[in-house]
């Protein structure tokens, strides 16, 4: 029997680091093994790459592009890896498979070159799990590498025609349960599902709140920054940008504030009250985005806002966004449930509640594949509670405003027509409360949507008190 030659063994080559694969693999893995949350793990890690000279403003603008378009699109590229290894992928270590994911969205969602996506990939392999395992993602990739995603999409993803809501969710990137709960908050056909579903994955804009009284809308446009669609507080900044160099926003005269929370303490405020306008409550206001703009909105109209949280760490956050007020307002720390407040003292109330955050999928790429249908009815009586509770602080003819995160049913108009079946209140038509934005809904509630408005999912039923 011949032998056959041995290759020559090729010299070890120690592997590149490159530090933002390398962030954005730490970002994914404390998402993934310690249900992080990547708006709050990536920017510390950022911060500190560029304090040590590692990393530029482009490295960080690819670390977060990878890492949120990765957890956005988590599910599809689940299916995709599974196409291409020969075990369940439960089997597969949760450490490859951050490596895999992460190599599937470089070669399937980005414009990066395939062969630029798969070797800074694999070199990220052979740092973070040695090279053994960097062979193996070699392998896995060169077969994703294979086809684009519309093609990947076709093999994994069952025809729209067999299985319309399972086609959307792995074309869409959505648990299945999502898109059908979005869908029936929608209506509407295929077009406009798909429309809603797209605009999940899209990368929100920036939005500044002008506080009323304390700065303007027209000193916050500079640079690429344009006014708002719909509120009269709100600056856009089309670019990102830094809202924290902003003086305004550092003063606290301004923040961040997506449109749609604007528009919901707009529509509080400019609701028709007959008599006293004096005392304004915000039942759940951490970390206080709505309360700033309450109390600077009730400051000019002489009102006081009380704003009230139970969670103390947020409370303290509620009290920051409000410090230099206008006008005066108190913050406590206290459970809307439980009110520490006299019934019917109230003039205006917001209950923001607790919600599975259903329509801010935008701004956190991990949530949908978190959240389980299961959560809607662990957020129910908290939320039937706060509603009720909110009810009563209102005096005869005082309004209140229902809102949430999330355009599901059950926790928009299913708690509102169940709490109005004991408490002496009735529903007014939202919709003129926001003159000039249109397709809020057949009404009296309201529900604002990111395709349609550019807003985060923001629902608002106006109760008033009889
Ligand atoms: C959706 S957030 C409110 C967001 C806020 N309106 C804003 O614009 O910044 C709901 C808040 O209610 C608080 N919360 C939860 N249960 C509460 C309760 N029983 N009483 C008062 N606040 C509560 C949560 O801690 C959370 O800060």
């Amino acid at each position: 029997m011949s032998s056959r030659p041995r290759r020559p063994a090729r010299p070890y080559r120690r592997p590149k680091k490159d530090p933002v694969r390398l962030i954005a693999y730490e970002a994914l893995r404390a998402v993934d093994e310690r249900d992080a949350y990547a708006n709050l793990v990536l920017p510390p890690l950022l911060r500190e790459a560029r304090e040590r000279g590692d990393i530029d403003g482009r490295d960080a603008a690819l670390a977060t592009e990878l890492v949120y378009g990765t957890l956005r699109r988590q599910g599809t590229y689940d299916e995709i890896v599974a196409a291409c290894v020969d075990r369940p992928l439960r089997e597969v270590d949760p450490p490859v498979l951050d490596v895999l994911s992460l190599g599937a969205h470089q070669l399937l969602g980005t414009r990066i070159p395939a062969h630029a996506a798969v070797s800074a990939t694999v070199e990220l392999a052979r740092v973070v799990l040695g090279d053994g395992r960097a062979r193996f993602v070699n392998a896995v990739l060169r077969r994703i590498a294979a086809d684009d995603l519309e093609g990947w999409l076709e093999k994994v993803a069952p025809p729209y025609e067999d299985d319309p809501e399972e086609h959307l969710g792995i074309v869409h990137a959505h648990p299945r349960w999502i898109v059908s709960a979005l869908w029936d908050a929608l209506g509407g056909g295929r077009g406009d599902v798909e429309a809603l579903l797209e605009a999940d994955n899209a990368r929100p804009e920036v939005t500044l709140v002008a506080r009323p009284g304390r700065a303007t809308a027209e000193e916050l446009l500079t640079g690429d920054a344009v006014p708002g669609r719909w509120s009269p507080y709100a600056v856009r900044l089309t670019e990102g940008g830094e809202p924290g160099a902003i003086g305004a926003v550092r003063e606290g005269r301004a923040g961040v504030q997506d449109e749609g929370s604007q528009l919901v303490a707009l529509a509080l405020a400019n609701a028709p009250l007959d008599g006293p306008d004096r005392r304004w409550l915000d039942g759940c206001a951490g970390p206080g985005g709505k309360a700033a703009l309450l109390g600077a909105l009730a400051a000019g109209r002489g009102a006081a806002l009380l704003a009230a949280e139970k969670q103390p760490h947020r409370a303290r956050l509620v009290a920051r966004a409000l410090r230099g007020n206008p006008g005066p307002y108190q913050v406590v720390t206290a459970d809307g449930t439980r009110p520490a407040w006299r019934p019917g003292s109230f003039d205006r109330v917001l209950v923001d509640v607790p919600c599975t955050g259903l329509g801010a999928l935008r701004r956190r790429p991990e949530a949908r594949w978190r959240r389980r249908p299961e959560d809607l009815a662990g957020f129910a009586p908290l939320q039937r509670g706060l509603l009720t509770e909110a009810l009563r602080a209102a005096r005869p003819g005082g309004v209140v405003g229902y809102a949430t995160c999330s355009p599901h049913p059950a926790e928009t108009r299913a708690v509102v027509d169940d709490v109005l079946k004991h408490e002496s209140a009735e529903m007014i038509d939202a919709r003129p409360m926001l003159p000039g934005v249109p397709a809020l809904g057949d009404g009296p509630d309201i529900q604002l949507w990111p395709h349609l408005h550019g807003t985060d999912a923001m629902y608002l039923a106006l109760l008033r008190r009889t």
